[in-house]
């Protein structure tokens, strides 16, 4: 099938190159030319394990092509996937300026053929109906003005047609850092629509990835798809980020109990996990919850709630404990070398989670800044920001370096931010000799106490 995708972040390009990948013909449009340019010749703009291997076969085959012209793609996609962003407003809510921006367009630029607009971007509930009245206000700016053909030398008569199309939201589940992995094996498909033949085509879009033909393991039974009203599809995304960030700021608060009384959370965690009712997922207790997703959308829905007279306590407490965690590293570091002002501290990773270089809303930016307003200096490093490539405003006092041994030195405590793979993989004892203090903050219980009191660390875990 024809499909256009709008926006190439995380979702839009990672779901234009899946869709390639699996045998449809689509071009990604984005509005900003140098992103467009990287990805015309082959390159990734984000770090995505697996995305820049599929990018490239699917172009190879023809299947994959970038632009900036949004009349190409619309005039390209029988199916058009609006996947920008919706960032946070300072109230909360959801900045939707980038969605109305495409909806309208795609209205100025749609024909008389049949088209089903998709929503993948995280959208307040109600903005399919809305997304429906931008197209048709694009569509009527369009029809009203006289329509420049050839170069602009001559003009026509404003153009009548009947917009033919429907809107679905398809909201995105993937995590970041294995999100080729979660599009090809989703644990189900949302389609929000009122229209049959909107859904029947959205069907036979996904059928490769239904019954599993991409799959890691072909043998399973075909993907769940569920069928709802446009306002239900949008709450389902809401309601799934804000159970599995209530979920870990539940685990963080029996993390803060556990220390307290002398228990141990991971073994709290496998031991609740075991109920197959509760699931052993999402319990790792640690810094708390960050990234481009989980922050904003319980801020929406918190905002949602308001609009319609709602006070949503329990998000809020999900928030609030959350953002107590980010600190209780700062008070860790403070018990261990009391007066922070003139230490160096050393972090280990600074990205949200790992295999991803999304640095929005990291923990790692809320503890760098709170260390700096303190005195201490600040090292980092982490395996996908290097010191050349970062630009992160919040990291123009931080001195970046290129290995966790130059990190070490000197340093007075490493606090391991972010669980990449290669961190157990240190050499932990050579590392406590070039430290002024060998303490680590553990603040995703990653590392082997043990090992690490072995290699002369003092180790200090959250909640155990
Ligand atoms: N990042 C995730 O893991 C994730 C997962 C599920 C859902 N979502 C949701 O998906 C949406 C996109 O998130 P993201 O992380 O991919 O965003 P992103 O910021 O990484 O990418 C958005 C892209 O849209 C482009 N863009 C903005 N305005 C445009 C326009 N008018 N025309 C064409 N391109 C335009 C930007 O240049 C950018 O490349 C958000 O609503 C987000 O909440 C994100
Ligand atoms: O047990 C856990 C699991 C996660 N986290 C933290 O929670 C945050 C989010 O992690 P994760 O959900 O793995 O990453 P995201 O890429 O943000 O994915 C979430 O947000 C996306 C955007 O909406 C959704 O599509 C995904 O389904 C949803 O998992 C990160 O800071 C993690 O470190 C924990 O602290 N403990």
């Amino acid at each position: 099938m024809r499909v256009c995708t709008i926006g190439t972040g995380y979702v839009g390009l990672v779901t234009g190159a899946c869709l390639a990948h699996i045998g449809h013909d689509v071009i990604c449009v984005d509005n900003n030319p140098e992103k467009v340019e990287l990805m015309k010749s082959g390159h990734s703009p984000i770090y995505e394990p697996g995305l820049s291997e599929i990018m490239k076969s699917a172009m190879a085959a023809n299947r994959l092509q970038f632009t900036t012209d949004l009349g190409a793609g619309i005039a390209h996609g029988e199916i058009l996937f609006i996947a920008v962003g919706t960032p946070p407003l300072p109230n909360g809510s959801s900045d939707t300026q980038y969605v109305e921006a495409v909806a309208k367009g795609i209205g100025q630029h749609l024909n008389g053929e049949y088209k089903v607009i998709v929503n993948k971007s995280t959208v307040p509930i109600g903005s399919g109906d809305w997304v429906k009245m931008l197209v048709l206000d694009g569509v009527s700016e369009r029809t009203k003005q006289p329509l420049l053909v050839g170069g602009g030398d001559s003009t026509h008569a404003p153009e009548q047609f009947t917009p033919q199309f429907d809107v679905v939201s398809n909201p995105e589940f993937l995590r970041e850092g294995s999100a080729i992995y979660d599009t090809l094996n989703p644990d189900r498909i949302v389609l929000g629509s009122n229209n049959q033949q909107a859904i029947d085509l959205m069907l036979q879009l996904y059928a490769p990835i239904i019954d599993r033909k991409y799959a890691e393991d072909t043998s399973l039974p075909p993907v769940s798809v569920l069928a709802t009203d446009l306002g239900s599809a949008e709450m389902i995304k809401y309601a799934a980020n804000a159970f599995l960030a209530t979920k870990i700021s539940f685990i963080n608060e029996i993390a803060n109990i556990c220390e307290r009384v002398g228990a141990d959370v991971t073994q709290v965690s496998k031991g609740i996990g075991l109920d197959s009712r509760i699931g052993n997922k999402f319990l790792n207790a640690g810094i708390g919850w960050g990234g481009s997703c989980f922050p904003k959308d319980l801020a929406a829905l918190i905002h949602t709630g308001a609009d319609y007279g709602y006070d949503a306590r329990l998000l809020k407490a999900a928030v609030s404990v959350n953002q107590q965690q980010r600190t209780l590293v700062i008070q860790k570091l403070q018990t261990s070398l009391k007066i922070l002002k003139g230490k160096t501290i050393g972090l280990l990773g600074l990205t949200f989670k790992p295999d991803t270089d999304d640095l929005r809303d990291a923990p790692a930016l809320d503890i760098i800044h709170i260390l700096i307003e303190l005195g201490a200096k600040v090292k980092a490093y982490d395996p996908i920001i290097s010191p050349q490539s970062s630009t992160n405003p919040y990291l123009a006092n931080v001195n970046l370096v290129d290995s966790p041994q130059t990190l070490a030195t000197d340093s007075d405590a490493l606090v391991l931010m972010t669980e990449w793979s290669e961190f157990q993989e240190i050499d932990y004892p050579h590392l406590a000799g070039l430290m002024r203090s060998p303490i680590v903050v553990d603040c995703r219980n990653f590392l082997s106490p043990i090992k690490l009191s072995e290699s002369g660390f003092n180790h200090i875990g959250i909640g155990c």
